[in-house]
Formats: structure tokens, C-alpha cells, sequence
């Protein structure tokens, strides 16, 4: 449904040309919430603003439900333009005008009549729960609330896809969570297709089923969800799942090991990787029961993608060799990935 070929675009500026997308080959399909994920400058508000044609692409096509952009007639563009809806980080309404005035203006501009306007304002205000606020301004309204407003305003051409940038940057935790629960709502019942660009990993991680991390204007990884942020490949990626999957020993831990290590020979660490089914099953408890090893449990840190449990936890195994080898194997075969950190490893740097 949108597809990027071999997309490039340059910005010229005073004689200074940036590359701001490099090579880009991205399919999403009908129906799916696609994340891009990317630190300031990696290109991804470029992208977006080619999927509805305020910039153009320098090479390559970015195609729309089988209609290639650059060669529709500005009456095509126009109207594949309205089936496209976009909200904002910094909500962009109009604040001299009401909120049933900002969620109409898309549907005066298609020359709908004034019934219909109304019905469907009217439907949008109830769809994101502020019936109430119909005839109050912009700068009455909490940032959730315009957040909401600009969504009912982005969904009223009835649109296929919706564009959001960067929209939950600017609200807290909370309104963050209830902002994205609603577009989880809207690509639920309207079957509408999310492309959602942010530098947030948690949002990735709540809502995405698809994302690309994009770095200096190329997608350096791509795909499911699930897949991509749980064997990060590139340091960009493992940085981002860091941020809310705690990789580390806390240094707490790290001195008291160093002071340890050394001293007794019997005791290995590692760090062990939980993906998926291994998460949800107590792989540490048959552990315990079954190898003859004594798991001393340092640190562990859980998270949710997709209803799939994506964990990581350091343990020291007590035993004689054969006994922690047979008990890595054991780990291993039960779909854990086992990580052995050494000594000097963990003295490098203050931790691992
Ligand atoms: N209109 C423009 N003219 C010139 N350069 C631009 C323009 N828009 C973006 N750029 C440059 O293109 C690169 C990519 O910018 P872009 O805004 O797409 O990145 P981003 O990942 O969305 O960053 P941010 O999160 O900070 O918005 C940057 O180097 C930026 O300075």
C-alpha cells in the first residue's frame, strides 16, 4: 500500500546540499502500524513528508496504493492527498477558531454540506471523547486533549492511511498512553494504516507492529517488531532497546563481583537472553530443580513487544564445570541465549 523505492532526496540550501534520505526500500502494508525510529536528523520526518507528497522524492518513487506519486496530475494528488490524515507533535490546530471549526476545516475544503459537517464533527468529538468540547478553543484544552482534537481533525476525509509525527513527544506519560491507546482504537476499527515516526523506543514498543531504525537518511534495520528489537543488530538498535531494557549490571553489582572475582574459580556469569516462549516459561525455576547448580539471580529486567516478553538477566552459576556446562546446554536448548562474561570484561569499563 506504501512503497518506497530506491527513494533518495537532497536538500539544497545556500550551495549546501544534505542528503536527508539515502537509498530507501520500504513496503508497509494495509492495515499495519509502522514505526520509524531514529535520532534527530536520520531523515524520518523527510520520509513522512514524501508519503504525502510535501516533498519530493530526488530519485527513486514512493508509490500509494499502486499510484506512483511523482506522476499523478495535481486533481490525483489532491485527491490522493485527502485520504491521507497527519497529526503533529505540536497539535497544529487553529487557535482563533473553535474546536468544531478546527475538525471541520478538512470537510469545508471538500465543500461538504453543513449537515454532514456537523454529523460527522459531532461523531469524530464522541469517537475521541470530547463531545463537551465542541465550542471551546485550542488554548482551553489540555495538550491530550488537543491531541485528540487534531486526530478527530485527521480522520475526518475518512482517510486510508494516518501520518503521525513525532505526536506524543510533547505529552506525558499518561496522555501519552491514552494517545496511543486511541490509535491503536483507530487502526483497529477503521482498518486504517499508522505510520508513525518517533525517538521514543516505548512507543515503538507499544503500539508498532512493523518499525525501521533509520540512521543518517538509510534504514539500517527493518522488519517485525518482535524480530528486530529482539536480536538488535546494529549499535543504533541495541541503543534504543537499552533505553527500555535495562543491558547492564548496575555498577553496584559490578564492584561487588570484582571483588569476588578471583577468589572463588567455581562461579561463572552470564547474561542471559529471554525472547518470546522461554520468557513466559520458568526455565530458571526447572533450572534450580533440575542441573546440579546453585543460580544466584544478580539483576533482570522484562518488557512486553507484542504481547511477547523480551527479557534479559545476569546470573552467577555455582558448580563444578561439567556442571555449568551441562546447565548453559540446558539453557540453550530451551531457547535462552547464554552470554558468558568474563572477568575482565566487566573491569573495562566499570561494567559490561
Ligand atoms: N527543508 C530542508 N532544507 C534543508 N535541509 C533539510 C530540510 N529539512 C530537513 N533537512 C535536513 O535533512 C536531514 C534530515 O532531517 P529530518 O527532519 O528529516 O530528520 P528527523 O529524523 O525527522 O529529525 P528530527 O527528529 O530532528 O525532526 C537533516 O540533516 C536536516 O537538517
Amino acid at each position: 500500500m506504501i512503497k518506497f523505492e530506491h527513494v533518495s532526496k537532497q536538500y539544497e540550501r545556500n550551495g549546501v546540499t544534505t542528503q536527508a534520505l539515502n537509498d530507501i526500500n520500504l513496503t508497509i502494508s494495509k492495515g499495519d502500524i509502522y514505526g520509524i525510529i531514529g535520532y534527530s536528523g536520520a531523515g524520518k520526518s523527510t520520509l513522512v513528508r514524501l508519503i504525502n507528497f510535501l516533498e519530493k522524492p530526488t530519485q527513486g518513487n514512493v508509490i500509494i496504493q499502486n499510484k506512483v506519486l511523482n506522476q499523478l496530475s495535481s486533481t490525483e494528488l489532491r485527491q490522493t492527498r485527502q485520504k491521507i490524515g497527519m497529526i503533529f507533535q505540536h497539535f497544529n490546530l487553529l487557535e482563533s477558531k473553535t474546536v468544531f471549526e478546527n475538525i471541520a476545516i478538512p470537510l469545508i475544503l471538500i465543500k461538504k454540506d453543513k449537515h454532514s459537517i456537523k454529523q460527522k464533527v459531532y461523531e469524530l468529538l464522541e469517537f475521541v471523547g470530547l463531545s463537551d468540547k465542541a465550542n471551546s478553543y485550542p488554548k482551553e484544552l489540555s495538550g491530550g486533549q488537543k491531541q485528540r482534537i487534531g486526530i478527530a481533525r485527521a480522520l475526518a476525509n475518512d482517510p486510508d492511511i494516518l501520518l503521525c509525527d513525532e505526536a506524543t513527544s510533547a505529552l506525558d506519560p499518561q496522555t501519552t498512553q491514552a494517545i496511543l491507546d486511541l490509535i491503536k482504537k483507530i487502526n483497529e476499527k477503521y482498518k486504517i494504516t499508522v505510520v508513525l515516526i518517533t525517538h521514543e523506543m516505548h512507543v515503538i514498543e507499544q503500539i508498532c507492529h512493523k518499525v525501521a531504525v533509520m540512521e543518517k537518511g538509510k534504514i539500517i534495520e527493518q522488519g517485525n517488531v518482535l524480530e528486530v528489537f529482539g536480536q538488535p543488530k546494529h549499535q543504533t538498535t541495541q541503543n534504543f532497546v537499552s533505553s527500555v531494557i535495562n543491558n547492564q549490571i548496575p555498577n553496584g553489582v559490578v564492584e561487588n563481583l570484582l571483588e569476588i572475582e578471583g577468589k572463588k574459580d567455581n562461579i561463572k556469569l552470564f547474561k542471559l537472553e529471554f525472547l518470546g516462549r522461554s520468557a513466559s516459561e520458568p526455565v530458571m525455576n526447572s533450572l534450580i530443580l533440575q542441573q546440579k547448580v546453585i543460580v544466584n539471580i544478580l539483576f533482570a529486567h522484562m518488557s512486553e513487544i507484542e504481547k511477547t516478553v523480551l527479557g534479559s538477566m545476569f546470573v552467577q552459576l555455582k558448580g563444578n564445570d561439567s556442571n555449568i556446562k551441562q546447565s548453559v546446554h540446558y539453557l540453550r536448548e530451551r531457547g535462552v541465549q547464554v552470554t558468558e562474561i568474563k572477568h575482565w570484561e566487566m573491569s573495562k569499563n566499570g561494567n559490561i
